[in-house]
């Protein structure tokens, strides 16, 4: 079975065929933070699907496809990839994942992403994780990845904070002002962050039973 991300038909809109909209909930965050290492924690412990926009980006470059030298040097430049393309793979996965709840990291990066998906898939996000981290411990940490990813160089890791601060972090306080922004402090060990990560969680299935 196929999950329904599409747009809402206006069958649907009027209420006769109305399919309940998956739950998606965005985990946003400086690079090097521990978005994708805290995604891992909480598909196991959750139930989630867990997609990283850098990854389906990454993976679209490998598959030689006709827009992955653009996706190539614009990631290279630590410049964000024009919304379309990411709300289609995003979208795309979804559909085949057959899941209806989804963890989607390291997007909506910036207010044209947040604006697409929403327009292409009429999804909103249950709520948004937030791991705040000081930049030089996210620079340590990136530093010592060990990925063999070509952005993970001085020269980009600097380019990425910027693009962080002045792309990324707006968007964060547009949902902080609607009041979905959970944040976490990111800046401990690895186990203490997922034991604030998981409060969430618990909390968010109590209210919901
Ligand atoms: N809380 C933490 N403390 C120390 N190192 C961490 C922590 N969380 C993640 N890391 C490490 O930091 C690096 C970046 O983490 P990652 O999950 O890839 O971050 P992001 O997806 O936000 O860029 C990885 O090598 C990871 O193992
Ligand atoms: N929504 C997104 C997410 C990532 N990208 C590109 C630009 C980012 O610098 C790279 C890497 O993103 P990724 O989330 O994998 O990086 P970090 O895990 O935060 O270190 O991918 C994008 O263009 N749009
Ligand atoms: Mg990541």
């Amino acid at each position: 079975m196929e999950t329904d991300v599409g747009a809402t038909t206006s069958e649907e809109a009027n209420g006769s065929r109305a399919e309940k909209k998956p739950t998606v909930i965005f985990v946003l965050g400086g690079p090097g933070s521990g978005k994708g290492t805290q995604c891992a924690y909480i598909v196991e412990h959750f139930g989630f699907t867990h997609f990283s926009a850098g990854d389906l980006l990454r993976a679209e470059i490998k598959s030689g496809s006709e827009n992955g030298l653009m996706i190539k040097s614009m990631i290279n430049e630590g410049k964000i990839v024009p919304s379309e393309v990411t709300v289609k793979l995003l979208r795309q996965a979804m559909e085949e994942s057959g899941n209806d709840k989804f963890l989607i990291d390291g997007f909506p990066r910036n207010d044209e992403n947040r604006a697409a998906f929403e327009a292409v898939t009429g999804i909103e996000p249950a709520f948004v994780l937030f791991f705040d981290c000081p930049e030089e411990e996210m620079e340590r940490r990136i530093l010592n990845r060990n990925q063999e990813r070509d952005d993970d160089n001085i020269e980009t890791i600097r380019k990425r904070f910027k693009v962080f601060l002045e792309s990324s972090l707006p968007v964060v306080q547009y949902y902080e002002s609607i009041g979905k922004v959970h944040k976490i402090d990111a800046a401990r060990p690895i186990e203490e962050v997922f034991e604030s990560v998981k409060a969430v969680f618990t909390s968010i299935n109590e209210k919901d039973d």
